[in-house]
C-alpha cells in the first residue's frame, strides 16, 4: 500500500458534479487519496432530478473493470449505483478475481429527488453483494430493503436493523441517520454483531444534501485504506461531512437539492477570518523548535538516547496520562455539545488505556514518583480547569505537539532502530484524527469567547506548550529553558 491510496469508485455518473462518480472522486481527492472512476450508467441528472439513464452494454463494465485492475494496484473499492442485476453479477465476478483489500458498498436505491437508481428484481442480487463487502453504507429506507422489514422509525430500531445485517451478511454496517428526523443531532453508527460506535454528529439546517451518501461512502473507502478502523475513519469522515454540508450552500449550484462542498478544509479563511489556533501555533514556534531540538528528542530519533533516561521518562508519562485523563473527563463534564462531551470522555478514557499500557510495558506496578517538572505542568493544566474555554486549550498542546513530534521521530524509525518497538507508536493516524477534532473544538470555543476569556486561553495554551518542552527537557535533567523561550518570545 502506497502512502496515497489508489480508490475506484464503480458508479452512476451526475453531471451536475454532486453526486455520483462526480462527487465520489471530490471525496477521495479532499480525503487524501487518489481516485479512479468506471461508470455503471450514464445519469442525465441535476440537483432537481433525474431525466434519463443510459447503461452501456455490460461487456463495456466489465471491460472498464479490467482496464483498471489490469494496470493498477486498487487498494480501496467504492461501490454506489449498480443500476440492475447482470452488472452486480459482473462485478460480484470481477470483485471475486481482484480481490481489493477494502470493499465499500452505499447500496444506492433511490435518488434523494426520489427516482429510482436500482431496479426492483435487483434487490436480491444488492443483498448477496453485501456479503462481499467489508463495510455496507445504507440510509434508512435502504436498510429495511436489505433486511426485508418495514422503515425504521427509531433509532434503536434502526440499530437493531443493522446489527441484523451485519450478522446476515457477515459485514460491518455503517448505519447512516441523515432520514431521521427530530432534535438537533444526526447521528451515524459502525454496527457489528460485537457493537456499536456511534457518532452523534450535529444536524445541517440546509437543502444542499445532494449526494452525502456517494461522498460518505467514498471518503469511508479513501480512510480505511489509510490505515483507520471503521470507527476511526466515521469520526473523521463525520467531521469532514458535516463542514461540506454547512458549506454546501455558498456553491449556488442548481436549483433543487443542492451540492455539498467537499473542498471546504482546502479553502482559504473568508477574508478577515483570524484562525485562533494557527495564531497560537504560530506564536509557539520558538518551544516547538526548541522541543525538536533539545536532546532526549534529537537522541529518541538516532537512538543513542540513555535506556534509564527512557525509562523515566516514560514514568513521568504514565504519572502525567493518569491526571490528564482526569482533566479530559472534566473538559466532558464541561462541554457544551454532546458531540465535545463525547470526544472529551473518548479521550479520558484512551489516556488510561495508555497509561495502563505503558505501567504493564515498561513502569511496574508500583507508584511512580512524580518529578517537579511533571507536578508543575498537571498542577498548570488543574488551575485553568474551572472553565472549559480556557482548560481546552491548555489540554490542546499535549495532542497536537505529540502528533506533530511523533510524526517527524516516525519518520527516523527503521527495523533496527533502539527504540523500534517505541518510536512504531507513533504517527497513528487515529491519533493525529483526534489532534485535529481537538483543534477544531477549542478553535470553535476561541471564536465564541468573549475576549477576556480568550486572553486566559492564550495564557493557558502558550504555558502548556512551556510546561511540554520542559516535561522533554527533564529526562536529561537539563535546567529548564522553556521560561526563557517563552520571555524572549513575549
Ligand atoms: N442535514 C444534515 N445534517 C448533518 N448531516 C447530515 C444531514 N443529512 C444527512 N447527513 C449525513 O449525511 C450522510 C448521508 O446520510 P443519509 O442518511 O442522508 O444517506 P443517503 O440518503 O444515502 O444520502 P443521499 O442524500 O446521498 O441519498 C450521513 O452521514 C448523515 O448523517
Ligand atoms: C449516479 C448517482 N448515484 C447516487 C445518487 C444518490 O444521491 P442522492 O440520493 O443524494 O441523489 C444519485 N443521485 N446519482
Amino acid at each position: 500500500m502506497t502512502a496515497i491510496p489508489r480508490v475506484l469508485s464503480i458508479a452512476g455518473t451526475d453531471p451536475t458534479g454532486g453526486a455520483g462518480l462526480q462527487a465520489d472522486l471530490k471525496s477521495i481527492g479532499a480525503l487524501g487519496g487518489y481516485g479512479m472512476g468506471v461508470v455503471t450508467a450514464l445519469v442525465a441528472q441535476n440537483t432537481c432530478g433525474v431525466r434519463a439513464v443510459h447503461v452501456p452494454p455490460v461487456s463495456f463494465l466489465a471491460e472498464q473493470l479490467d482496464a483498471v485492475s489490469d494496470d493498477v494496484t486498487i487498494d480501496a473499492v467504492k461501490l454506489g449505483m449498480l443500476h440492475s442485476a447482470p452488472l452486480i453479477e459482473v462485478i460480484a465476478a470481477w470483485l471475486a478475481r481482484v480481490r481489493p483489500p477494502v470493499v465499500v458498498l452505499d447500496p444506492v436505491m433511490v435518488a434523494t429527488s426520489g427516482d429510482r437508481l436500482l431496479d426492483a428484481e435487483a434487490e436480491d442480487a444488492v443483498r448477496r453483494l453485501c456479503n462481499l463487502a467489508d463495510l455496507v453504507t445504507p440510509n434508512l429506507p435502504e436498510l429495511a430493503v436489505l433486511v426485508e422489514q418495514e422503515p425504521a422509525s427509531t433509532w434503536a430500531d434502526a440499530i437493531d436493523q443493522a446489527r441484523f445485517l451485519a450478522s446476515s451478511s457477515d459485514t460491518t454496517v455503517l448505519l447512516k441517520g441523515g432520514h431521521l428526523t427530530g432534535d438537533g443531532a444526526c447521528p451515524d453508527a459502525i454496527v457489528t454483531t460485537d457493537g456499536v460506535h456511534e457518532v452523534l454528529g450535529r444536524r445541517v439546517t440546509t437543502t444542499n444534501t445532494h449526494g452525502t451518501g456517494c461522498s460518505l461512502s467514498s471518503a469511508m473507502a479513501t480512510l480505511a485504506a489509510s490505515g483507520l478502523s471503521w470507527s476511526s475513519a466515521l469520526d473523521r469522515a463525520k467531521e469532514w461531512l458535516t463542514g461540506a454540508l454547512e458549506n454546501g450552500a455558498a456553491l449556488d449550484v442548481g436549483h433543487g437539492h443542492g451540492p455539498v462542498d467537499h473542498f471546504h478544509e482546502l479553502r482559504s479563511q473568508p477574508a478577515g477570518f483570524d484562525s485562533w489556533t494557527e495564531s497560537r501555533w504560530a506564536a509557539t514556534a520558538p518551544i516547538r523548535a526548541a522541543v525538536d531540538a533539545c536532546a532526549f528528542v534529537v537522541t529518541l530519533g538516532d537512538g543513542t538516547l540513555d535506556r534509564d533516561q527512557f525509562h523515566w521518562y516514560l514514568a513521568q508519562d504514565a504519572y502525567y496520562l493518569g491526571e490528564y485523563s482526569h482533566l479530559l473527563a472534566r473538559a466532558s463534564t464541561l462541554a457544551p455539545t454532546r458531540e465535545e462531551q463525547v470526544f472529551w470522555a473518548r479521550g479520558a478514557a484512551a489516556a488510561l488505556e495508555e497509561e495502563a499500557a505503558l505501567h504493564r510495558s515498561h513502569v511496574g506496578d508500583g507508584p511512580v514518583a512524580a518529578s517537579a517538572t511533571t507536578l508543575a505542568y498537571v498542577g498548570h493544566l488543574h488551575a485553568t480547569s474551572g472553565e472549559y474555554a480556557e482548560l481546552v486549550a491548555a489540554l490542546l498542546p499535549c495532542y497536537w505537539l505529540y502528533a506533530d513530534v511523533g510524526e517527524r521521530l516516525r519518520a527516523l524509525d527503521h527495523e533496527g532502530h533502539a527504540f523500534h518497538d517505541w518510536l512504531g507508536t507513533y504517527g497513528d493516524p487515529a491519533f493525529a484524527q483526534a489532534a485535529r477534532q481537538a483543534t477544531a473544538i477549542v478553535e470553535r470555543a476561541a471564536q465564541e469567547a468573549p475576549a477576556a476569556v480568550r486572553q486566559r486561553m492564550v495564557d493557558a495554551f502558550d504555558r502548556s506548550m512551556a510546561h511540554e518542552l520542559a516535561f522533554f527537557e527533564a529526562p536529561l535533567n537539563q535546567a529548564p529553558t522553556a521560561e526563557k523561550v517563552l520571555t524572549a518570545h513575549h
